[in-house]
């Protein structure tokens, strides 16, 4: 399998390449050139399997011969044991027709944790093999940074630095990333917001010396592999309401695109997935897409749901590649004026697809707390304030089809927001009870993406 830049300009790599690179060299982020088909049968087979079969299934074709199988399916056994659900991805009844997909039994609590767990297996044995070493450089709005910390805390071919918003992550999530005391682990609180980390980790990329310099890896959804892992449980929760004999459709807290275009992906492989529906909070950039043609960036608005606060939505580009029938050319085009002037124009034919594709909704902070509470009072689930916006959601649009709602992280992430709504003080698990207990250890740092590099060339001896 090659793997292809969204921009068309950067070299065509092999999965493991695309994986250890990170960002395309032209700027773009890096996609299967052709996606693999699962047909019917082999998706019915899934009926009764384990996750962990299920996402042997339907990961083994994107990944070539960069593992062996009995390499992967190790790979995927260590990923998915510490996960604290025997299903891994349970799902509950929230009402006629509408379901939850409890994502959040992972190390972290955060569906990232279905992704990272893997990468880190990934990495781990693909750069003991070659005997390098990577600097790993991610951005966070409070979830990925704890994933990725716990997945590559204390390997020896690995550095990890996080940058992350300062101030506007729960404290949960800022002690997930600033308690672990491996020497490898770095956590950089960024004055700024979530796309001024993000911004500064593509800068990053795009800086070939520094990239170089210090071997620069990514694991953010910039990176395929991430978003890979995150299409199994596309197939184990559709399969269960009977897929590929029902069609299922999905709604998504959505931030960057990355856990939505999971669910593309799976459409393309011959899921039968009718909508997909992106489910925003006050941040809402991608609905007045969908509702208008037009992608503009306003600033980023604080939320009780901060993971989605998100101006700059990484794989919307992707999106963007497949609306534009695969033109890097006229990508590059919409992306170069997403950077001169914040905004671009999506084309009639590529606006048309995208809205055949996905719907949206969006929620204000009113209704993501009223959720909470009714869902607590009448449903008997304590939802973390991202899933509730997903509930609210995917509420207008249920119909005759399953609607299947992502519940993306568990609610004792966020538990000043929860115990506001519902009264409940929502209690993390007994292996988390010493967090608050726990010394910190992060460096405080201006958002200025040269000051960033210095620290981490320091940190690195580069
Ligand atoms: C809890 C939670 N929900 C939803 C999202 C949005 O996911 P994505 O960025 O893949 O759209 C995120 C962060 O990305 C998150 O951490
Ligand atoms: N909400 C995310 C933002 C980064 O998204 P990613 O999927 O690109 O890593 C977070 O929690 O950090």
């Amino acid at each position: 399998m090659r793997y292809i830049s969204t921009r068309g300009k950067a070299p065509v790599l092999s999965f493991e390449q695309a994986m250890l690179t990170g960002l395309a060299r032209d700027g773009g982020l890096y996609l299967p050139e052709t996606i693999p088909t699962l047909d019917a049968d082999a998706i019915r087979a899934m009926r009764g399997a384990t996750y962990e079969d299920v996402a042997f299934t339907v990961m083994k074709p994107f990944i070539g011969d960069t593992f062996t199988d009995a390499e992967f399916r190790e790979i995927i056994a260590c990923a998915y044991a510490g996960f604290g659900h025997d299903a891994r991805a349970p799902m509950v009844q929230l009402g006629p027709n509408h379901f939850l997909l409890e994502l959040f039994h992972g190390p972290t609590l955060a569906f990232k944790d279905f992704a990272m767990q893997m990468i880190g297996q990934m990495f781990q044995k693909a750069l003991s093999r070659s005997g390098e070493r990577v600097t790993i450089v991610g951005a966070t709005s409070g979830d990925t940074g704890s994933a990725a910390i716990e997945a590559f805390r204390g390997l020896d071919a690995v550095d990890v630095f996080i940058l992350f918003p300062n101030g506007r992550v729960s404290d949960v999530q800022r002690r997930q990333m600033t308690t672990p005391s491996e020497a490898n682990v770095h956590a950089l609180a960024v004055e700024g917001d979530f796309d001024t980390c993000q911004a500064a980790v593509k800068d990053m990329f795009n800086d070939f010396d520094f990239r170089d310099g210090v071997r620069l890896a990514g694991v953010n959804s910039i990176n395929f592999a991430r978003v890979l892992a995150q299409v199994v449980y596309y197939f184990t929760s559709a399969v269960s309401l009977g897929a590929p004999d029902r069609t299922v459709s999905f709604t998504v807290p959505t931030g960057n695109f990355g856990d939505i275009f999971a669910g593309y992906i799976a459409k393309q492989m011959g899921l039968p997935i009718e909508t997909l529906v992106i489910a925003t909070n006050q941040n809402d950039i991608l609905h007045r897409t969908l509702e208008t043609g037009a992608y503009t960036t306003e600033g980023v608005k604080p939320s009780i749901s901060p993971s989605m606060d998100i101006q700059v939505s990484s794989n919307f580009e992707r999106a963007l590649f497949y609306a534009y029938e695969q033109d890097g050319a006229a990508v590059a085009a919409e992306m170069d004026s997403l950077k001169a002037t914040g905004e671009f124009k999506v084309s009639q034919g590529a606006y048309e697809a995208l809205k055949s594709t996905y719907a949206s909704g969006r929620v204000s902070e009113a209704q993501t707390s009223a959720m909470i509470t009714r869902a607590q009072a009448e449903m008997g689930e304590l939802l973390c304030p991202h899933s509730a916006v997903g509930v609210h959601v995917a509420e207008a649009h249920l119909g005759a089809t399953p609607m299947v709602t992502l519940a993306t992280a568990h609610p004792a992430k966020f538990p000043a927001a929860v115990e506001a709504a519902s009264g409940h003080h929502p209690a993390l698990p007994p292996r988390m009870a010493d967090l608050f207990d726990k010394p910190e250890r992060m460096t405080e740092l201006p958002g200025d993406v040269e000051a960033i590099k210095a620290v981490i060339r320091e940190r690195i001896g580069a």
